[in-house]
């Protein structure tokens, strides 16, 4: 179990959470458990990764530390205030899935307009764009019309109007859905900078290869449940072994002799590829094979053996899990036993 260090500041703290829609349909009323006992946290400086498929809960989460839905039991904080609070609300910036801004604005003009929103002074409104235009990369082309955009500028000038007020919480909701490579690595760029100044970033995106090369910490939501959380190498629990693959080679034996020696060595060896002879004129004869270990230690020792039996090992591939899988296992077990009970490093402990 996990024990939180006392000394991180506590940003996004959610306890219990339960939210149910009360909706009418051809069936009459209706009612969706969208949140069933969530708890989770973020601390100062993380950037917290929310997965999940669809319907799992995400936005409602998200909609309830934005203080746009209420939550039926359970609380939810910012900064130890309420969501939903205005002393909450001022501390948290917010770009949606998909942003809005009318096509005749430039950058600079649109984020006056969200300035003005925010009640901001026009002298903060342009050092603020200055300054926020700089760090989106969007200096040079901040007069030019938004029509203009690529989807990854008008991305990052999403961000930039997120954190007009300073907030010290960005929630981003798919912050690079629909971006091509490039794109997407220039909005994760802002978004490094953005912690490395010491903002939290809470992000819902379903890009796991995103959330892997962004988030500190991750929790997997499924049917309203949080199935597990925690740092990606904890999740994908890094040190377990999903899959090993050795070639190995003797020269001037056949393939029998080989296969028999293998055999010998490895009773559980499952033999992927028939030899192939090498050297043209068939002197190596190299052999493929699988055995299912799981741990370094087991790998170790495989190689010991491959290499006192007189082998050659030409070819090691040691597969570990990957967030993929460990989202896929996670979301099966939650979705087939209600997610009762979350991974190990789910249980993390509030203070
Ligand atoms: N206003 C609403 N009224 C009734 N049911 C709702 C409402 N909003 C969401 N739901 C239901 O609550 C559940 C969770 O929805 P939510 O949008 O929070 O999930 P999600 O994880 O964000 O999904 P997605 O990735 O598709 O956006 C779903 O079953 C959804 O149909």
């Amino acid at each position: 179990m996990q024990k939180r260090d006392p000394q991180r500041q506590s940003v996004v703290d959610v306890r219990n959470l339960t939210k149910a829609y009360h909706a009418r349909s051809l069936r009459g009323r209706t009612v969706v458990e969208a949140l069933r006992g969530v708890s989770l946290h973020a601390d100062r400086g993380e950037v917290f990764g929310l997965l999940g498929p669809n319907g799992a809960g995400k936005t409602t989460l998200i909609k309830i530390l934005l203080g746009v839905v209420r939550s039926t039991t359970g609380s939810a904080s910012l900064f130890g205030q309420p969501a939903g609070s205005s002393a909450a609300r001022m501390r948290v910036g917010y770009l949606p899935e998909s942003l809005r801004v009318d096509r005749h604005h430039s950058a600079r003009t649109a984020l006056r307009y969200y300035g003005r929103m925010s009640r901001m002074s026009r002298a903060d409104i342009l050092r603020r764009s200055d300054e926020l235009l700089e760090l989106v990369g969007l200096r040079d082309r901040d007069r030019e019309s938004v029509r203009q955009f690529s989807k990854g500028m008008y991305q990052r000038l999403g961000l930039a109007q997120a954190l007009m007020h300073d907030p010290d919480l960005l929630v981003l909701d798919e912050p690079t859905d629909g971006l091509d490579p490039v794109g997407r690595n220039e909005v994760r760029m802002v978004i490094d900078r953005l912690r490395e100044s010491g903002k939290t970033i809470f992000l819902n995106s379903h890009i796991l290869q995103e959330v892997e090369l962004i988030c500190s910490r991750v929790a997997i939501m499924a049917k309203g449940k949080i199935c597990a959380v925690g740092r990606i190498d904890e999740l994908t629990q890094s040190d377990r072994i999903e899959e090993v693959q050795f070639q190995v080679a003797l020269p001037m034996v056949s393939i029998d002799i080989l296969r028999a020696k293998l055999g010998e060595l490895f009773p559980a060896a499952v033999v992927a590829e028939p030899s192939q002879p090498e050297n043209g004129g068939g002197e190596i004869i190299a052999i493929e094979f699988h055995l299912p270990l799981s741990s370094q230690s087991e790998v170790d020792s495989a190689v010991d053996r491959i290499r006192s039996a007189g082998l050659s090992l030409r070819r090691l591939v040691v597969r570990r899990q990957t967030l993929e899988e460990t989202f896929m296992k996670a979301v099966r077990l939650g979705e087939s036993s209600n997610a009762e009970t979350p991974s190990h490093a789910a249980q993390e402990v509030l203070p």
